[in-house]
């Protein structure tokens, strides 16, 4: 990741109001944490947990993202603090958060740790059909991975829960890892010693998925692998093998009979029992022999043949599509397909060969307004649009119906407005352009107000992220490595920020959520992806087909694959409904939804098709899942 030549003047502002943050930071907080810290550039809080917050930050030296994790003096004693230090430094591992660096502040203590976009495994485990049987057991060899070497180096985690499996992105795919070293222990330590008194709960870990033995103090790597054994139960079947209050729970550990319900192929609920023994000798003998276990497991026809089943298994993958009732008002038929089409203010617009049509009300018939080349791009602006025909640059001012030519480059470019209509940029190889709207000559050619080199290789997609900064979006394609580059600029040309998503993200749209994106990944398996910028946030929806149109619509977002079923989804990335709508789509938009600050319901799409004849724009209403439902 690339965020260096960052300056303060970057939208990390917006970010306080971001909608993940589990709980509040103030300006005034962020403030403070900054001067104590000027190292770092101290982007958001992402996380609450029982020591202290945890920031999101950015290394000034090397541009990297990381994470400040506080560790207040009150609350974790300076012995424990260096314990997990301690434990943290010793292991470098892949499937590890690693710890970078320790800084010190008169109130707290802070590890700087690799940063995780994903959030933790509980976040994922609570989104609903999100993961397959492959994923989930890829997840499980990663994290037993980051086990066997921290068993290597003689440390024993004690405290492994979803809460503390940490998630990024690699190759399109999640990449966990294993965090929260805060009460591991060193096998030294452990020997022969039992717990002191008031080590109590602490010692022993999160309940639900405590050894039998660690009730009694003994631990060993079989403590942490009964641990993976709950796990990988709650993986399969999204509900844990003991519950109960913690006393029930102690006892189910130490007496009760584990049942794997038959939904599990038997060599997965084979590798389960043998996790979860309820002597350690009886259990595998190292996270590594586990691992085996399951590689082998997925190996076998049973299982393999599942690999795409959506997780847990006790749940019909039919449960989570919200099928909903939808209605198609009228069918506009064209002789060409639609080259784009947009909305905005309640205004459509579709452009087909050299002319661009325009709706405010469906009852009415469009206005057609003809260019003199075929028409490649329109942009929705304040009172009107901004038409590209590849070389040239067209006003069309809703009220005079006629196009007014503004610019003329000497290749094709790509173009984006601010969302106050005061900014318009123009990305050519080589170089970002901005104009001022307010003094762009009604016609003919003029010399950018502000303008800055780019790579020359390939033309960036380029959207306004607010009034003031502009996102460009490249591919980085290194066979099995492609990424996803997100570089941000100011209004005046200069580079501000970087990220970068470990997938190849193509389109990608932005929302009506501050700084917020989202992309269609198709590899390894089609996907949507949602990246809040700073701090940098992911979500993933997987999806059953690849959708070939993507566009924002208010409330959320919706697409549509070739077949035509339409999949309309919410800000947080949930399915909101599912419904077949026509064939061959090539866009869809939202259609006289817009000025609603409640996400609609139903939501009224224009989707627009090719058809045998030439193309087709369907005006169709869908009703969604309501937010209570
Ligand atoms: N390295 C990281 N990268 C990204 N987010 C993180 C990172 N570490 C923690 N977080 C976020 O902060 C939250 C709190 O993490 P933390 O490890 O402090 O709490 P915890 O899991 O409750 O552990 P503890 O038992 O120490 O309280 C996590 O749930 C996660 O969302």
């Amino acid at each position: 990741m690339d965020r260096t030549n960052q300056s303060d003047e970057g939208p990390n502002r917006g970010y306080l109001r971001g909608s993940r943050p589990s709980g509040p930071a103030t300006p005034k907080e962020l403030r403070q944490l900054q001067k104590q810290l000027p190292k770092y550039r101290v982007l958001a809080l992402v996380g609450q947990g029982q020591f202290g917050k945890v920031f999101c930050a950015i290394e000034r030296k090397t541009g990297q993202l990381v994470a400040l994790k506080e560790l207040t003096h009150l609350r974790l004693p300076t012995h424990k603090f260096l314990r997990e230090l301690l434990s943290l430094l010793t292991l470098q591992h892949p499937h590890i958060v690693t710890c970078r660096a320790l800084e010190q502040t008169p109130a707290a203590r802070y590890l700087v740790m690799d940063y995780c976009e994903g959030a933790t495994l509980r976040e994922l485990l609570e989104a609903n059909a999100s993961l397959s049987l492959g994923e989930g057991m890829q997840l499980m060899l990663g994290i037993l991975a980051g086990l066997e070497s921290a068993h290597d180096e003689g440390i024993i985690h004690c405290d492994i829960k979803p809460e503390n499996i940490l998630l990024s992105v690699r190759n399109g795919s999640w990449f966990a890892r294993l965090s929260d070293f805060g009460i591991a222990r060193r096998f030294g330590e452990l020997q022969g010693s039992r717990r002191g008194e008031n080590d109590e709960m602490e010692a022993v870990g999160a309940t639900a998925y405590a050894a039998p033995e660690g009730f009694y103090g003994l631990y060993s790597r079989g403590a942490d692998i009964y641990s993976m054994g709950i796990l990988l139960f709650e993986l399969l079947l999204g509900y844990r093998p003991f519950t109960g209050k913690p006393g029930d729970l102690m006892w189910a550990h130490l007496n009760q009979r584990l049942q794997v319900p038959e939904q599990v192929p038997l060599p997965l609920r084979l590798i389960v029992e043998k996790a979860l023994e309820k002597l350690p000798a009886r259990r595998y003998s190292s996270a590594a022999q586990m691992a085996q276990g399951i590689q082998e497991a997925m190996n076998e026809p049973a299982v393999r043949l599942w690999g795409d089943r959506p997780l847990p298994l006790n749940e019909s993958p039919l449960q989570s599509k919200p099928e909903c009732p939808s209605s198609q008002h009228s069918r506009i038929p064209l002789a060409v397909p639609t080259t784009a089409l947009v909305s905005q203010d309640g205004y459509l617009y579709a452009a087909h060969a050299n002319q661009v049509r325009l709706w405010h009300q469906l009852a009415l018939p469009p206005k057609v307004v003809d260019f003199p080349d075929r028409v490649t791009e329109v942009l929705p602006g304040t009172g009107g649009c901004w038409v590209s025909t590849g070389r040239r640059l067209y006003w069309l001012a809703i009220a005079q119906g006629q196009p007014q030519q503004q610019l003329t480059c000497d290749g094709e470019f790509r173009m984006a407005i601010d969302p106050d209509c005061r900014w318009l940029a123009i990305a050519l190889p080589g170089q970002l352009n901005f104009y001022s709207l307010a003094s762009l000559p009604p016609t003919g050619f003029k010399a950018p107000d502000h303008h800055c080199p780019i790579p020359d290789d390939e033309l960036p997609r380029i959207l306004f992220l607010d009034s003031k900064h502009l996102l460009a979006i490249r591919y980085d394609s290194t066979p099995n490595q492609g990424r996803t580059l997100f570089q941000v600029y100011t209004r005046r040309g200069t580079r501000v920020g970087a990220e970068s998503f470990q997938g190849i993200l193509d389109p990608v749209i932005l929302t009506e959520q501050p700084y917020t994106l989202v992309g269609i990944s198709r590899h390894p398996r089609p996907a949507l992806w949602q990246i809040q910028l700073w701090p940098l946030r992911v979500r993933r929806l997987p999806l059953e087909t690849l959708p070939v149109c993507l566009s924002s619509v208010p409330g959320g977002g919706a697409t549509a694959d070739e077949k035509g079923q339409i999949l309309w989804f919410n800000n947080d990335l949930e399915p909101v409904a599912a419904v077949q709508g026509p064939g061959s789509p090539i866009a869809l938009a939202a259609a006289f939804n817009s000025g609603t600050q409640m996400p609609p319901n139903p939501l009224n799409l224009a989707i627009a098709t090719r058809t045998d004849f030439g193309g087709a724009i369907h005006f169709f209403q869908i009703e969604g899942r309501k937010p209570d439902e």
